[in-house]
């Protein structure tokens, strides 16, 4: 029996007026599998996440999520969005943002709810699996960007999603959380079959883990396994001049393709669990 694809586009396009962002994009993630989206700034990485989500219109082809067209608020997809550091005065802990993620809202009577007590042990263990159970009574403002982070992918892990979409979700973890978190995920795909597309400027944590990367630039894109994308040719004619893809140990850098910065976005990220 052939197994329906968690994630598929086909053909895709987004044009932004002159601009194609990528065209023709056929892409298939399986259950339990394990995407990382790599690319420039600006290449289209954060749109492909909008798309997926319903959030940004196809100029051409489908794009669909368990056998269905994207829509608004589908329950079977979690999201770690982009970084954005939550504004002072918040008025939650960090347990109630992760239990957001199970009962949609902290608010009114939780003590007279009958499954307060299992939404609390959930919550404990999934403050446990991303390490913040040191802060987990702390109001979410006074935490460390990194600190709120691992609450969202706490968040989006609440109801073990059939798809995960993560947006840069290692930005502002120093090097043993970006590992902790990516472990994380992949865990997730393979014990919980999630599909997960996990867009990132930071190879190195993630090439462990990754099934297929899907590398995006100036317009074009290539998709294969780590070893049939990340090397000098591949990129050299995906970006259409030279790339030198050098390998120390187990880390990789690619020289001359991709300046591995972050700049701020002049549109809104995906928001939070729909
Ligand atoms: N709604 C929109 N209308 C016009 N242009 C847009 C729109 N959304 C995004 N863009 C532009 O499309 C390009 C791709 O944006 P996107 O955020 O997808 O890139 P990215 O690969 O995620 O970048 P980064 O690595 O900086 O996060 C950018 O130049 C952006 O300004």
């Amino acid at each position: 029996m052939t197994q329906t694809p968690a994630l598929s586009l086909r053909d895709a396009c987004v044009d932004f007026g002159e601009r194609t962002l990528w065209n023709g994009l056929d892409l298939d993630v399986m259950p339990g599998e394990f995407v990382a989206v790599l690319g420039p700034n600006g290449s289209g990485k954060t749109t492909l996440m909008r798309v997926l989500l319903g959030m940004q219109k196809l100029t051409h082809g489908t794009a669909e999520v368990a056998g269905k067209p994207v829509g608004h608020g589908s329950r079977n997809v979690g999201v770690i969005p982009q970084q954005r550091p939550l504004p002072e005065g918040t008025p939650l802990r960090a347990r109630d943002l992760v239990a957001q993620g199970l009962d949609g809202t902290s608010w009114g009577p939780r003590f007279l709810d009958p499954r307060r007590k299992r939404i609390d042990a959930r919550v404990d263990e999934l403050l446990d699996r991303v390490g913040a159970t040191s802060y987990a009574d702390r109001p979410v403002w006074t935490l460390s960007g990194g600190e709120q982070q691992r609450l969202r992918a706490a968040q989006a892990l609440a109801t073990d999603p059939a798809v995960l979409l993560c947006d840069e979700p290692l930005l502002s973890l120093d090097v043993a959380h970006q590992e902790e978190v990516t472990a994380l995920i992949s865990a997730q795909a393979k014990q919980h079959n999630a599909a997960v597309l996990f867009v990132t400027h930071e190879i190195n944590p993630v090439l462990p883990y990754v099934d297929k990367v899907l590398y995006l630039a100036g317009g074009r894109f290539t998709v294969g396994t780590p070893d049939e994308v990340i090397t000098s040719e591949s990129l050299t004619r995906l970006f259409g001049r030279p790339v030198d893809v050098v390998r120390v140990g187990q880390r990789v850098a690619i020289l001359g393709g991709d300046d591995h910065t972050h700049h701020e976005h002049d549109h809104e990220a995906p928001e939070d669990n729909a």
